[in-house]
């Protein structure tokens, strides 16, 4: 996150860092006791290993009540992702177990109702992404509040050129932005994941490529119909 804050501890208790070898790779959030839902592109150069994933952190390294490191069952990109573009850019983990509910971990309601988030409406991301442009990263979680921009605004020649879909959607990124590693983490308006962040052009903080996160909204029947076909 570029020029946001630290959170106050444990107030998005549906965090999820999604590590390799202790190491945070990317974001994501909890939305069932044994499904957290992130960004595809996070398994690029992966090897297919899978994830751990923390769940009830504030800081990444200093031992914290709460705090449990998950191991993965199950790693479900959408089918439509891939790594030549932005589009279907969404993985679902399946937590090797139940997770244990408690003040620091709780589950993020998504939005199902497929209508676009109003432009200007001030929404909220959250990550342990880099926090300067020489890629420091962060051991405490940083926020950032950020305007929603019109699909045509950042769809303009000088923005992202006519790549933003119906299942996507913008923020402003001047000055304030997501960055590398908060891919996979929520959007949150009005208490509710509108979206998931995904990497876009890979730059941050310039105002000419603003933040871009797949809406899940359009996705809610496929989530659904993962975490149904693997309960059990
Ligand atoms: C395996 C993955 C971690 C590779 C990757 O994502 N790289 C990477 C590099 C630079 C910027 C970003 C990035 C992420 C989220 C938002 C934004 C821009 N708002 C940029 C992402």
């Amino acid at each position: 996150i570029l020029g946001g804050y630290e959170a106050k501890p444990h107030l998005r208790p549906y965090m999820a860092s999604l590590q390799l070898d202790g190491q945070h790779v990317c974001g994501g959030f909890l939305i069932a006791e044994q499904w957290v839902l992130s960004a595809a592109h996070c398994t690029e150069g992966t090897n297919d290993k899978l994830f751990q994933v923390l769940l009830g952190a504030h800081s990444l390294t200093e031992p914290e009540p709460h705090k449990r490191l998950y191991r993965v069952r199950a790693q479900i990109p959408h089918p439509g992702s891939n790594i030549h573009n932005n589009r279907d850019d969404l993985l679902l983990l399946q937590l090797e177990e139940k997770a244990e509910l408690n003040a620091h971990v709780k589950v993020l309601p998504f939005q199902r109702e497929d209508r676009d988030v109003e432009a200007d409406t001030v929404c909220e991301a959250a990550g342990w992404g880099t926090v300067t442009h020489s890629g420091r990263r962060p051991d405490k979680l940083q926020q950032v509040e950020r305007p929603v921009i019109s699909r045509d605004l950042c769809n303009h020649r000088t923005r992202h050129d006519h790549t933003i879909t119906e299942k996507m959607m913008c923020t402003d990124s001047r000055k304030k932005d997501t960055c590398k590693g908060d891919s996979g983490g929520p959007l949150v308006c009005n208490g509710v994941a509108e979206g998931v962040v995904t990497a876009g052009s890979r730059v941050c903080g310039n105002y000419k490529k603003p933040a871009i996160y797949t809406r899940i909204a359009p996705y809610a029947a496929w989530i659904d119909g993962v975490m149904a076909s693997a309960a059990g």
